[in-house]
């Protein structure tokens, strides 16, 4: 049986807007958290500063934060919370397995699909360090939950999914706090899918706002956008009422309406006529997932035979340069369907 000690060692990898807002959600329960930063440098610059000023500037990290670059901070850790992005997940996790053990509880709250393979995250890192002969119980947080309204302690609702729902409630203890609620659930798929795939309907949002389109369009794109996750979601084993849930419908209104979206915003930009790699170097070193993720969606949708017509309008725009009012065009003169 999984179990946690009555103080566990919190360590939370990647310091991005997230891990620094996850951090500083954490230690409101009075823990000490260790925020690892895969550059050194970038931890130094924390430290000197008390604040993140590259990735969530405004917020001054308390005594009870500490800031580290030293991967063997990791090994004292009874439970992880992964906040590495998507693209560098991997690598990360080989390079820091080595000091990782079977006694902790790793939580991954990364949204992303992994771009060649289609793994989901958890599936990345639980490959990883099956490679070194580990297993540990690995989960997923996701919802509705951006990084500065986190750090600002704005109530703030998401989910956190193990098979293992004993361990699910483990992490909800740990993680919970006045202004951070956790729900759990025992499907890790559709939590982490939900998080995953709505970055891509974000995008098409922001390309609607960008081109001008008023809030039909916007309500239109959200409720054929749970449609089509959905329906993959459902496809890889994910169970209907999760996309429902916090991590599916809560996360695609916050990411399909809210100005500080990052994938919104690059829709936003396209749908302007700005080109996609200008757009990508103004972001300041933060990452859209969405833009990756639409390629892994449509290959998972492929595996699965699922149709995801938002998705490979996205596609078309971030990686041929479509015209976005042609790609919405497209989508409305598409054959009529039956709602469900
Ligand atoms: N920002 C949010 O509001 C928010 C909320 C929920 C979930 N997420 C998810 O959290 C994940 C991380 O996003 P973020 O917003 O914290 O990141 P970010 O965009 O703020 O920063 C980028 C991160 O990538 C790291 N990085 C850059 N190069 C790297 C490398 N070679 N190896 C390892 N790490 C490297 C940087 O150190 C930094 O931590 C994403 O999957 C995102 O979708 C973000
Ligand atoms: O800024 P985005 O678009 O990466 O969205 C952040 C979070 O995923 C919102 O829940």
């Amino acid at each position: 049986m999984t179990v946690l000690p009555i103080a566990p060692r919190i360590v939370v990898l990647g310091a991005g807007a997230w891990g620094t807002a996850m951090a500083l959600s954490l230690a409101r329960n009075g823990r000490t958290v260790t925020l690892w930063a895969h550059m050194p440098e970038l931890a130094r610059d924390i430290n000197t500063a008390h604040e993140n000023t590259q990735f969530l500037p405004g917020f001054r990290l308390p005594e009870n934060i500490v800031v580290t670059g030293d991967d063997t901070a990791i090994a004292h850790a009874d439970l992880l919370f992964s906040v590495i992005p998507s693209e560098f997940l991997r690598p990360t996790i080989a390079r820091l397995r080595s000091q990782m053990h079977s006694e902790q509880i790793l939580v991954s709250a990364t949204k992303g699909v992994e771009n060649n393979t289609f793994l989901r995250m958890t599936q990345v890192i639980a490959s990883s360090v099956a490679e070194v002969g580990l297993t540990l119980p690995i989960g997923a947080l996701s919802g509705p939950s951006f990084a500065k309204e986190v750090a600002e302690g704005q109530p703030t609702a998401v989910t956190v999914a193990f098979d293992d729902r004993a361990v699910a409630a483990l992490v909800q203890r740990e993680a919970s706090s006045e202004s951070m609620r956790l729900y759990t659930s025992s499907d890790v798929i559709g939590v982490e899918l939900g998080g995953a795939l709505k970055n891509v309907i974000a995008i098409a949002a922001g390309v609607a706002a960008g081109i001008g389109l008023g809030y039909n369009s916007t309500a239109g794109l959200i409720t054929r956008g749970i449609a089509e996750i959905t329906r993959l979601a459902v496809a890889c084993g994910g169970r209907r009422e999760t996309l429902a849930g916090l991590s599916g419908t809560g996360d695609l209104v916050l990411t399909c309406t809210g100005s500080l979206s990052r994938n919104r915003t690059v829709g936003m930009e396209l749908g302007k006529g700005r080109k996609l790699p200008d757009v990508l170097a103004s972001l300041g070193g933060h990452v859209a997932e969405g833009v990756l993720t639409t390629r892994a969606a449509l290959g998972l949708a492929r595996q699965h035979r699922v149709e995801m017509p938002i998705a490979e309008q996205m596609e078309l725009i971030l990686e041929q340069g479509k015209d976005p009012r042609e790609a919405l065009r497209d989508l409305m003169m598409r054959p009529g369907k039956h709602e469900h």
